[in-house]
């Protein structure tokens, strides 16, 4: 038992549904009620919430001791007057709570009702209100997995803390601790202002002269949005005087926010007005999925994420994949129309824009510095650009969750920037190396911080004059490259950037197609500052990377005859399909063609054995985030398969060498991890290449999706760990995948 006797004092809603769910739980010996009327009381027996009733807690305090807990749920400015009371005549023993929305007035009732805070006395607020009232709405499971937020201060006595949290935790509550302060301001803004509101506009169209008519066509938005104009007046009048400063303030910034759209709206701004809609959608959309704990990432603390949605994939063995797949955007072009669209002068509008958690991670970054972007709907996304100097500073850290193309890219263009900006991401972009883009801008006169290790997060240093620089680069690396290019648009001079192998082009190709000029001089890329971007019309290629899925699911599981649509094939991005084709694959490119400035095709292919080759390094660049599906083909392939020059793999999202080492050799591939590569001896046609088991996929969506595909050709199942960030490049990996063949099922946590 939580408690022995519980007294609520006040049986409302509130008190009510706790005595109901104490009682219900088994988690209390007694509940004693104490309302004011006496048919509350009765009311409140016959109902069967409480065992017994008073209209004074004096009538019941001296059979009260260690162990019983007095819960006060009045409305608030009547708590001081039950304090009072309680001090005449409850002993010091007795836990006393209360569920009161403002926790600063209670405090103060409290040192006016003992003179100072008795250890006795532990604030909480339920967070579980409804627009119901009274006592004949009480309900046992109102608390179910609500959160109660507790405001100890340093007088409350700590057994009495672990009681109330135990009384609590036994009605299947979510238990949360805060400071007073912060409870009211936070309550103030998320509770007070919408209540505020809601009363106002129900209040003003109710005094129209046609309110009849008003209220019978009011049927959803207004029936939405007024629902909770119906809880208790006496309740809410006292939180807002309560909570009177706190209220007082959000109240202000609302005003403002509603009378600026009143401008707008006269004045017909539709950049504003679009601004603010897309802006809330966005959040709005956002929490929605926070609420039904579906968002995989969510900034709480230090700039790390919220334990991710655990997402396991569960594999069968066998089978062979099928039909034809257009699998979405290209993610490092999606990346690309976000930051050039909004950094052009007009509209610019982009088809096939990936909707994965990456690009849309650059997004939101964008629109945090004041772009008005609308969309993503079905890939189609309209940036009204602000022009190179009209970005403006974001309300605070731009986080940028699993997405390394964001912070790099992100990084050239804030560096030329007039204000400051500091980058976040989650936990495995917050172990990946940002000296790499840090340096070179630190040498073209940036100011820039980098976490431990020039780890993130990185912080830039606004109002820098930057000079441009001949930059040799030290890794073939387009994100490098592409962000010194880009910070090189705010450089005074011609920036300059050397490659030591050819990497993905996708930043120059686009700059031009904006109209922004970059020339190109063998391993060199080289724009000068002083330009402009024109809006332009984008439309995002297939995802070759994803693409490659399938591609390699085709080349090892035998019958299989795929054709992916519209996929991006790049000369700087085809890596997969040369090497794929050294190794046998039978594969052929249709309608090829050029689609904005970036050449599609059609790709097909068909199951035909493999052969383990030795990849030649210059393929390597231009495959870099295909290697962990490539791994799964050189296991298929008959013979040896050596990977050299590839030590960038170990810096992604994981070290992409070891887990997937680690991995093939649980499921029985013998794979030898090397410094800058890996050595992988291929089971060519023996049926079973992979034996079941359970694989760790580190939150690399790369590596979860490789594991996938093998089972094609595995024995057992095979069970994949951690596999959110799937979402992040490929969102409709599952039901192409199932589509395609694949028998996947996905659990969640
Ligand atoms: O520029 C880009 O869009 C990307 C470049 C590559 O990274 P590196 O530049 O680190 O090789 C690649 O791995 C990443 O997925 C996307
Ligand atoms: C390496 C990758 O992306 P990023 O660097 O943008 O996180 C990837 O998608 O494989």
């Amino acid at each position: 038992m939580a408690i022995n006797k519980l007294v609520i004092v006040g049986i409302g809603l509130i008190g009510g549904s706790l005595a109901a769910a104490l009682k219900k739980a088994g988690a209390c010996r007694e509940v004693i009620g104490v309302a004011r009327r006496q048919v509350t009381c009765d009311d409140a027996v016959k109902l069967g919430v409480v065992d017994r009733a008073y209209l004074s807690i004096g009538e019941v305090a001296a059979e009260l001791g260690e162990g019983d807990v007095v819960f006060i749920s009045v409305p608030t400015l009547t708590v001081e007057a039950i304090l009072k009371q309680c001090q005449q005549c409850l002993d010091s023993a007795v836990t006393i709570t209360d569920g009161a929305s403002v926790k600063g007035s209670v405090l103060t009732a409290a040192k006016n009702a003992y003179g100072e805070l008795p250890s006795q006395l532990v604030l909480g607020h339920p967070i579980a209100g409804s627009e119901k009232s009274g006592v004949t709405a009480a309900n046992p499971d109102l608390y179910r997995d609500h959160r109660i937020i507790i405001t100890p201060t340093e007088e409350t006595g700590r057994d009495h803390l672990q009681r109330v949290t135990q009384m609590w935790e036994s009605v299947d509550a979510e238990v949360l601790v805060m400071p007073v302060a912060e409870h009211d301001d936070v309550l103030a803004a998320t509770s007070h202002l919408p209540h505020a509101i809601a009363y106002s506009l129900v209040d003003t169209l109710a005094h129209d002269a046609e309110n009849e008519n008003i209220f019978r066509y009011a049927a959803g938005g207004f029936r939405d949005f007024t629902r909770i104009a119906s809880s208790d007046p006496t309740m809410w009048h006292d939180i807002m005087l309560a909570n009177r400063d706190s209220v007082l303030k959000s109240l202000d910034l609302f005003t403002d926010n509603l009378t600026r759209m009143r401008s707008a709206i006269e004045s017909g701004d539709s950049e504003y007005l679009l601004g603010v809609f897309t802006r809330a959608k966005a959040a709005r959309d956002h929490f929605t999925k926070m609420l039904a704990k579906q968002a995989y990432t969510a900034p709480v603390q230090d700039g790390k994420t919220m334990q991710e949605n655990e997402i396991t994939y569960r594999v069968s063995p066998g089978g062979q994949v099928n039909g034809q797949i257009r699998v979405p955007g290209d993610k490092s072009i999606s990346h690309r129309s976000i930051m050039l669209g909004s950094l052009a002068e007009g509209v610019t509008e982009v088809e096939g824009f990936l909707e994965g958690e990456d690009a849309l991670a650059t997004l939101q970054a964008f629109r945090d510095m004041g772009v008005v972007i609308e969309g993503p709907d079905q890939g189609q996304v309209r940036i009204h650009g602000v022009g190179l100097n009209g970005l403006q500073a974001p309300p605070g850290p731009l986080y940028v969750g699993n997405s390394g193309t964001s912070m790099r890219l992100l990084a050239g263009l804030l560096a030329g920037q007039s204000f400051d900006t500091e980058l976040t991401g989650d936990e495995s972009l917050s172990k990946r190396p940002m000296n790499r883009v840090a340096n070179p801008l630190r040498e073209m006169g940036a100011e820039i911080e980098t976490g431990e290790n020039g780890r993130p997060p990185v912080k830039i240093k606004g109002g820098q004059a930057l000079k441009a620089i001949d930059y040799d680069m030290p890794m073939a690396s387009a994100q490098v490259k592409s962000c010194v290019l880009l910070a090189g648009m705010y450089a005074d001079g011609v920036t300059k950037v050397t490659e030591p192998a050819p990497t993905r082009d996708h930043t120059e190709r686009m700059l031009n197609g904006f109209g922004y000029e970059v020339k190109r001089e063998g391993a060199m890329a080289e724009l000068t500052s002083g330009g402009s971007l024109k809006a332009s019309k984008i439309e995002v290629p297939a995802d070759i990377s994803s693409a490659t899925f399938f591609m390699v699911a085709a080349a090892i599981a035998p019958g299989s005859d795929v054709t992916l649509t519209h996929v991006g094939i790049n000369p700087t991005r085809d890596g997969v399909i040369n090497i794929l084709r050294a190794m046998g694959a039978d594969i052929t490119l249709d309608n090829q063609r050029e689609v904005g400035g970036e050449p599609v095709a059609d790709i097909r292919i068909r199951y035909a054995s493999l052969k383990g080759i030795e990849i030649p390094e210059d393929q390597v660049p231009l495959a870099i985030d295909e290697f962990p599906a490539l791994f799964v083909a050189a296991s298929c392939a008959e013979g040896e398969t050596v990977l050299t020059g590839a030590e960038e793999l170990r810096v992604k999202e994981s070290d992409r060498i070891q887990v997937m080492a680690d991995g093939l050799q649980k499921l029985g591939v013998k794979a030898e991890p090397t410094p800058d590569g890996i050595v992988i001896q291929g089971k060519g046609s023996e049926a079973g290449v992979f034996g079941g088991g359970e694989v760790e996929s580190h939150g690399d969506h790369r590596i979860a999706m490789s594991f996938t595909i093998a089972a094609l050709r595995g024995t057992a199942e095979i069970k994949i760990n951690n596999c959110a960030n799937v979402a992040t490049s490929f969102p409709t990996f599952v039901d192409l995948a199932t589509g395609a063949g694949i028998t996947l099922k996905v659990e969640s946590a």
